[in-house]
């Protein structure tokens, strides 16, 4: 097997001051005073592979202990994919995890807690054109949920084209257990897939699928035991690479021109309603009950 890192996107992952790279804007300095706590640096905490033989590449989430999506962790991922799209012969990205027993735990709440304005903003955007950009992209993308994916993980997964899971672990929006709301652009990904009424009824009571429940749903597409999960991602991706890519990823496109559309009109009014909320001092005290909750339960 050939593989190669892509260099231009280690080089690019490394530097992280200034974002967002957003297509539509020009990049912001960043308040860094507000950087949230990881135990990886930037430099570790995305690596990129790239198989010249499948023309596949790999996204590997390592951003410990748990693949909180920061801003800087966003920005990567939003800069990983711009690089992938544009480097012709790849065909597919796999997305897989470096941490223990979780794909992806979600936003990074400290993004949340008690940010400064500026940053809010531009936290929300960036994690808007990511989604943006993998809901969207001509390469043919699969999940390797090798653990827990819940909230802005199922954010990643439920963009992907194709979702292979191990068993026992917990998928899904539990965004009410934190007193906040799943933005609706999230919520049409995951009622693409499994359905109104399930949707509308996990979204209320903010619960998570067992992988075994996600299977029968449709939230996941195979579920495979944690050690063949990249094995069957990468098999699967294979598969799906028989079809003609252009064709794939217009039919990709009829299907979600209307959740497409429906974000594009709505993404100003959302990013004004999420920094109007994250801040309110109630939501504030749930956050940190949530977080307080999380650290106790040790
Ligand atoms: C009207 C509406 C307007 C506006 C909308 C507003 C907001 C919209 C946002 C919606 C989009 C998405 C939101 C989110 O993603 S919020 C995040 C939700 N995620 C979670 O609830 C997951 C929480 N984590 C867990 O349940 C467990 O950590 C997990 C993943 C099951 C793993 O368990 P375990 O292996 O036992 O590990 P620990 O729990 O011990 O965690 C290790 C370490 O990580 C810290 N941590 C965990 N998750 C997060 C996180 N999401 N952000 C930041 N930090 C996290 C945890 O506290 C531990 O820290 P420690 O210091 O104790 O080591």
């Amino acid at each position: 097997m050939t593989m190669r890192s892509f260099g231009l996107i280690r080089q690019c992952c490394n530097a992280l001051v200034r974002v967002p790279l957003a297509r539509e804007k020009s990049p912001v300095s960043l308040p860094i005073s507000h950087l949230s706590r990881s135990l990886t640096t930037a430099a570790e905490a995305l690596k990129i592979t790239y198989d010249e033989k499948s023309e596949v590449a790999t996204m590997h989430l390592c951003r410990k202990p748990v693949n909180g999506l920061s801003l800087e962790f966003i920005t990567q991922i939003s800069i990983a994919l711009e690089k992938l799209e544009n480097e012709r012969s790849c065909r597919g990205v796999i997305i897989s995890s470096g941490c223990d027993n979780v794909f992806c735990a979600g936003l990074d709440i400290n993004e949340m807690l008690r940010p400064t304005p500026e940053r809010l903003e531009i936290f929300w955007k960036t994690l808007q054109d990511m989604w943006l950009q993998l809901f969207t992209t001509r390469l043919m993308t699969v999940a390797a949920i090798t653990g827990h994916c819940i909230a802005g993980g199922c954010l990643i997964s439920s963009a992907c084209d194709h979702r292979v899971m191990a068993p026992n672990f917990k998928i899904g929006l539990n965004e009410v257990k934190l007193g906040i709301v799943a933005p609706f652009w999230l919520v049409d990904s995951v009622k693409n897939l499994i359905g109104y009424r399930q949707t509308e009824w996990s979204l209320m009571k903010g619960h998570l699928f067992s992988s075994e429940d996600a299977l029968r749903l449709g939230l996941v597409d195979k579920v495979v035991p944690q050690d063949q999960v990249v094995l069957q991602a990468e098999a699967d991706m294979a598969e799906w690479l028989q079809v003609p890519d252009s064709a794939r990823h217009l039919s990709k496109t009829l299907m979600r021109r209307d959740t497409v559309v429906r974000f594009r009109s709505g993404r100003e009014a959302d990013l004004k309603t999420f920094v109007n909320y994250i801040p309110k001092e109630s939501i504030q005290k749930t956050l940190h009950s949530y977080v307080e909750s999380l650290k106790s339960k040790k």
